[in-house]
């Protein structure tokens, strides 16, 4: 059976804040938990109420309302301290959790890897566990409810030192699982394969693209992502090659999806697998143009990637979705696809290829016969048009871009020529 919620939210009177959307996505991240809303509100306040964050009144007000309608949970839409939890539980009887467990919780829930359980764990015990301290037992006991469940099946830990034990260990075993990804990265650096990181607001189809662009060039074809219509479906990186138009052979890399609030915790927590994006040497952001704040979801995403410190990556604002929007974006700026349909997703690919490799050019080379490697260079990582065998050597036109050539002729050339 679902549990029913109260969502509430204090919006303070002098600052801008839209309410509307927040409410709406704390709404769309109880069910993401599996949680049913049966009710929202909103109060308006000068300040936040120290002992209770909400007024006194409004939490006697919750209290019947949740009696009236049956609800066991309370939901608050910003991150509250330990006292404020249990200050409100007193009054209402009711079980509280905030914005910040609730997203923790989602993550629980959806986490697969040992990375990312080991990740949901630790931002866990630093976040949720202290707030509800004493209450361990009770909790575990009441399991599978929304802000109980943890990574396995272990019990929230209380003591202190346990915590304290736990984390060091968690912490350990991260560092581990990042050296591995050190040597996968630097084996890829090596090959000189650029990385292109897809990346943007939770269930914006950043997997779905990876999955179409995996359908189209992956070297691997049966090597597909998750995707899943609910808040927060991918949690670990996922690498996939590619080899597009032209032999131009490129990684892609699926990322965790944003959200607004995103606790820095989670951000900290993951800031390994977020890490990846950093070694990206291009980035496209994936925005859904048919969410209708879209806005939002855009600058959310935007910060995230200024507190990682990609913003100085070059990026591709890529809009998806487009087969289930009527907006015309014909003449507009920019680029327009739809993952799932494959629609424009060759356009990203050029876009993407011009990014990476620069202007496609037609050149000419006469090989030597003891430049062996260099002709393999050109059969291997151009489209060879034309080729003649003379008496010093194989004369050859091909195409390839600008920065590919640069790299594995320009130099060389200008070597032979003295
Ligand atoms: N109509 C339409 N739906 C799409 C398109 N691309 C993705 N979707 C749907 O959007 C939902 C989310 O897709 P995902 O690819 O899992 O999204 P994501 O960005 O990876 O989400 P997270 O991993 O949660 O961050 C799924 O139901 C997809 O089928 C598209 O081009 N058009
Ligand atoms: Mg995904």
């Amino acid at each position: 059976m679902t549990e029913k919620s109260i969502i509430a939210g204090v919006k303070i009177k002098q600052r801008k804040q839209d309410m509307d959307y927040e409410m709406e996505e704390l709404k769309n991240l109880v069910e993401a938990s599996g949680g049913e809303v049966a009710c929202s509100l909103v109060q308006e306040l000068d300040k936040y109420n120290a002992a209770t964050y909400f007024g006194k009144g409004k939490v006697e007000e919750i209290k019947l309302l949740a009696e009236e309608i049956g609800a066991t949970l309370l939901v608050i839409n910003d991150e509250v301290t330990g006292s404020q939890i249990n200050n409100i539980e007193k009054v209402t009887d009711l079980r509280v959790i905030d914005r910040t467990m609730l997203i923790l919780d989602i993550f629980a829930l959806r986490a697969k890897t040992k990375e990312s359980k080991l990740q949901v764990e630790l931002a866990q015990l630093k976040y949720t566990t202290p707030r509800l301290k004493g209450r361990g037992i009770e909790l575990s006991r009441l399991g599978g409810g929304i802000g109980t469940r943890g990574p396995g099946e272990k019990k929230l830990e209380t003591d202190r030192r346990h915590i304290e034990r736990r984390i060091y260990e968690i912490e350990k075993q991260l560092r581990k699982t990042v050296a591995v990804r050190d040597v996968n990265r630097k084996s890829r650096l090596k090959n000189n394969i650029p990385i292109v990181s897809v990346v943007g607001y939770t269930n914006a189809g950043k997997s779905t693209l990876i999955n179409t662009l995996i359908a189209k060039y992956g070297v691997e074809k049966d090597k597909e992502v998750y995707v899943y219509n609910k808040l927060f479906a991918t949690l670990t990186t996922e690498n996939r090659k590619l080899v597009l138009p032209g032999k131009f052979e490129v990684i892609v890399t699926d990322t965790v999806g944003f959200v607004s609030k995103l606790p820095t915790l989670l951000v900290e927590s993951f800031k390994s697998t977020l890490e990846e994006i950093n070694y990206s040497d291009l980035i496209i952001h994936l925005i859904d143009i048919t969410n209708e704040n879209l806005q939002v979801q855009k600058s959310t995403t935007e910060e995230v990637l200024k507190e990682i410190e990609a913003a100085d990556i070059p990026m591709l604002e890529v809009y998806n979705k487009i087969d289930d929007s009527n907006l015309d974006y014909d003449g507009k700026t920019g680029t327009y696809i739809s993952a799932k349909s494959d629609i424009n997703v060759d356009i990203l690919v050029g876009k993407i290829l011009y990014n990476l490799f620069g202007e496609e050019g037609t050149y000419e080379l006469n090989i030597g016969y003891n430049e062996y490697e260099k002709l393999q260079i050109v059969e291997n990582k151009t489209e060879i048009i034309e080729r003649e065998y003379l008496e010093s050597g194989t004369r050859v036109v091909f195409k390839t871009r600008e920065k590919l050539y640069d790299r594995y002729f320009r130099e060389k050339k200008n070597d032979s020529e003295f």
